[in-house]
């Protein structure tokens, strides 16, 4: 029998495609290196469609029906080279190779043009779900050729999770714009996880919420607009009693957040294509902090936890809590509209021609980030394109919400600093709201020093050309 597409790589994320994939009616090749993975999928999964078992990628490639379809779930980075590298020989022109991992974006432009000069197709794939949306349906993100997508589409499209009858998979662009805008998701999905774990903090720390009764919260606040995948998920953990001390789980799990790169890659980026995505970064430097235990543990020491004890004097009730929840809303819109604005500087210095309509919907299902929220995006983006806003928060769909939010906004972010909470994404996505809105920024004044130390030059609100002051002279302006 000849396989309609095959799966090497076995672990979570590919045995869940590869079963997602026979669900729906094709016959799946299966590989892994090591062919264990391969057997038990088989044992525990395989009376679930058709499969066909191979031990070697000469044997999954030979068991293919043509153009042949393989798709690579092995882990990012040197072995996805290894596996193209194995695969290369055996394949033929028009054959077409996806790789669903998380790549990094350069690595897939690099993999697609190798490819494309032997007569090759090279998706790169986002895939977003985690275990649970391998298998019943992933938010699907595919790049590389318009063409390749023609032959792989409709069976991403089929395995891809259905959002009121609409699949969450369309293509977005070539080369690696699949992996782009994954890589995006993932930013929004950290700066997402660290505002829900500030909103935790202040109302553990100032409001005396314990876990649970902040389940009951969560709960709440996922029926408002607010509700999403992460606010519900989180309900469930503040809720989870440890089963060996009877704690809230939440409470015996180590404080340090670990981290695979796609955030990191994310701020990385934005540097690069100069966007400011201050939510993101914070969110990966917060983890950074989370993970340096042992210089924690020093400054603890030192200067003792903190938490101001004047907090206990003041009131943070009922309204404190729905302040928090205004503060997450706002500084939740602010990591869309920076992920969003970040998908604009890379569409312009990729070439691609990202949609970001399309891209909001592919995230309203299947998703770790799909939420409420994604649907007014849609709104918001949708139009001739001279009309869309030139960032989220001026969509006129956002802006009245955001007023709304703004002073329970300030005063979560003054009670956070003055009682010694960190909440390094309510602020600076709070600082980036006020920095964007500002008429004049100090800005002005780092570039009269950079004249003075470097005569880096500037320009004048009132004439135009580029000028210099003789700092080390006689304090006369040139014009440079
Ligand atoms: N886990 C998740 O929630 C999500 C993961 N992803 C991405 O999907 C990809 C797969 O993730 P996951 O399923 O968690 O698996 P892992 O990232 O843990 O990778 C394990 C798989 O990679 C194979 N592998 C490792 N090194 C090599 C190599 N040199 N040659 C061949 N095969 C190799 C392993 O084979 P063996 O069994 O022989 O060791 C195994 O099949 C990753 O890129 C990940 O970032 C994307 C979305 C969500
Ligand atoms: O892609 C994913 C979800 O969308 C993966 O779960 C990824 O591992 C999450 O990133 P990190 O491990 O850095 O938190």
């Amino acid at each position: 029998m000849s396989a309609d597409i095959g799966v090497t790589g076995l672990a979570v994320m590919g045995a869940n495609l590869a079963r997602n994939l026979a669900r729906n009616g094709y016959t799946v090749s299966l590989h892994n290196r090591s062919v264990e993975r391969t057997d038990a999928l088989l044992e525990a999964h395989g009376s679930e469609g058709e499969f066909v078992r191979t031990e070697s990628l000469v044997q999954l490639v030979e068991s293919l029906e043509r153009p042949r379809r393989v798709l690579i779930m092995v882990k990012a980075g040197a072995p996805v080279d290894a596996v193209i590298d194995d695969l290369l020989p055996l394949l033929d022109e028009g054959d077409i190779v996806i790789d669903a991992g998380n790549s990094f974006f350069e690595e897939t432009r690099r993999r697609e043009e190798r490819l494309r000069e032997k007569g090759l197709h090279f998706v790169g794939v986002g895939v977003s779900g985690g275990e649970e949306g391998a298998l019943n349906g992933p938010s699907i993100m595919p790049g590389g050729s318009e063409e390749s997508y023609r032959t792989l589409g409709p069976m991403l499209e089929k395995i891809a999770a259905d959002y009121h009858g609409e699949p969450c998979c369309t293509w977005v662009g070539t080369d690696g714009a699949g992996h782009y805008v994954k890589m995006v998701h993932n930013g929004i999905e950290y700066a997402d996880m660290q505002v829900i774990g500030e909103a935790h903090d202040l109302m553990r720390s100032l409001a005396g919420l314990e876990p649970a009764a902040q389940g009951e919260v969560f709960r709440e606040w996922n029926t408002t607009d607010l509700a999403s995948y992460l606010i519900e998920i989180t309900a469930e953990v503040l809720e989870h009693e440890d089963e060996r001390t009877g704690r809230p789980l939440v409470d015996v799990i180590v404080d340090s957040a670990g981290q695979k790169g796609t955030g990191r890659w994310t701020a990385i980026s934005a540097l690069e294509v100069g966007s400011p995505v201050t939510a993101i970064a914070e969110s990966v430097f917060a983890r950074s902090i989370s993970s340096q235990r042992e210089l924690r543990a020093e400054t603890n020491r030192v200067f003792s936890d903190g938490v101001d004890s004047t907090a206990a004097d003041e009131e943070f009730g009922p309204e404190f809590v729905e302040d928090v929840r205004k503060a997450l809303y706002a500084s939740k819109l602010v990591a869309y509209a920076q992920g969003m604005d970040m998908l604009v500087a890379a569409g312009e210095e990729f070439g691609w021609d990202l949609d970001l309509k399309e891209i909001a919907s592919l995230w309203r299902a299947g998703c770790i980030i799909r939420a409420d929220l994604l649907d007014t995006i849609m709104k918001a983006f949708d139009g001739e394109s001279s009309r869309l806003p030139k960032n989220l928060l001026l969509a006129e769909e956002f802006t009245e919400a955001l007023n709304e939010c703004l002073p329970a906004w300030r005063r979560v972010v003054a009670a956070a600093a003055e009682h010694g909470v960190p909440a390094p994404v309510f602020s600076s996505s709070l600082a980036y709201y006020d920095s964007l809105r500002r008429d004049r920024l100090p800005a002005a004044l780092t570039q009269g020093l950079r004249d003075y130390f470097g005569a880096h030059t500037y320009q004048r609100t009132d004439v135009e050309g580029t000028f210099h002051t003789l700092w080390s002279g006689d304090r006369g302006e040139v014009e440079a």
